[in-house]
């Protein structure tokens, strides 16, 4: 659905270049949904305008929905839905009108642009306010209308940037439960960009981290999550001499070891395994563990390994 050969843009910013995508190889089969995941800055919008053809690429090549980006924009732009992170819809007409406007800018008949606006609006629960203005819907609400805007002539493949960015938790669930009906009902292809660590765990089936431009790991997950992170098992001892003990006795399950105290924390691929081989290891050695705990890693453990920063840090700064 999306193949993309050494994308790259650059900008000219008072007399620097600024590349904000750095040669991106892209690959994204029909049906799959993927979260574009990364601090500010990292390229996430960039690349989602080049593939959607709002902006030309500095270099490389990419075929979206089967249309290539340079030659044949108009055909990308009539397979895709594309929802900014701005809203899209203005403030003075009704929402239903707003959705037969953005029908007809595709082409479809009077009647046809109403029969979709109708349909839309039922799949993203929004009946009760088709005859409000945009301005007077809440975040989440609005966020919906961008939706339906998007999905007015019925694309196959939807990019969505940050459609969660700034709503409260409850609204945050309600537009992910529509992301996730859509495409389970019309098997769409979904690609978007999140800050949300969180939603892009559980959400996402497939994650690809984008940093300075580059993807710098694509898989699901928990593939990530094993392959970058591993679980950490932490153990604390009653004196510090068996903790010294511990952590040479953790050295045959992983050359991760640190100890801090009476506490020796070490990574392995799989703790709920490891545990129990430790917790002998350790009777063997005669040392005794007072606590035992499993940790396993977040996305965000993932970007630190990845990177040795923290993706929250980036973001609060
Ligand atoms: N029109 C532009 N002119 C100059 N620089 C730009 C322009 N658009 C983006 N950039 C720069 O390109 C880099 C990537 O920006 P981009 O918006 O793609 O990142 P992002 O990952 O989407 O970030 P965010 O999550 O904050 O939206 C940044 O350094 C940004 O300042």
């Amino acid at each position: 659905m999306i193949h993309t050969e050494g994308l790259a843009r650059e900008f000219r910013v008072r007399r620097q270049t600024v590349t904000a995508v750095a040669g991106i190889d892209l690959h994204v089969e029909p049906g799959e949904l993927v979260a574009l995941l990364g601090p500010n800055g990292a390229g996430k919008t960039t690349l989602l305008r080049m593939l959607t053809t709002l902006l030309p690429p500095t270099s490389g090549s990419a075929t979206v929905a089967g249309c290539d980006i340079h030659s044949d924009a108009g055909g990308v732009r009539a397979r895709i839905g594309y929802i900014g992170q701005k809203n899209s819809a203005g403030e003075n007409f009704r929402v239903r009108d707003e959705l037969v406007t953005q029908g007809r800018s595709y082409g479809l008949t009077r009647a046809r642009a109403r029969e979709r606006a109708d349909e839309v609006l039922a799949q993203l629960e929004l009946e009760p306010l088709a005859q409000r203005k945009p301005g007077t819907l809440s975040g989440g609400q609005r966020r919906r209308v961008d939706i339906a805007l998007g999905l007015i002539h019925r694309p196959g493949l939807l990019f969505l940037d940050e459609p969660s960015t700034g709503l409260d938790p409850q609204s945050r669930a309600s537009i992910w439960e529509h992301i996730l009906r859509l495409r389970r009902e019309q098997n769409m292809t979904v690609v978007l960009t999140t800050h949300y660590l969180e939603e892009a765990d559980r959400m996402a089936e497939r994650v690809v981290v984008v940093d300075h431009g580059r993807v710098i790991a694509d898989g699901t997950a928990e593939q990530l999550k094993n392959d970058l992170a591993g679980d950490h098992l932490t153990i604390t001892t009653e004196n510090e001499p068996d903790a010294g003990a511990a952590a040479t006795a953790a050295a045959r399950f992983s050359d991760e070891v640190a100890v801090d105290g009476l506490t020796v924390r070490l990574r392995v691929p799989r703790a709920v395994r490891a545990m129990p081989e430790y917790l002998r290891a350790l009777e063997a050695a005669g040392v005794k563990a007072v606590t035992a705990d499993i940790t396993q890693p977040t996305l965000d453990d993932v970007f630190l390994a990845l990177t040795g920063r923290s993706l929250r840090d980036d973001q609060a700064a």
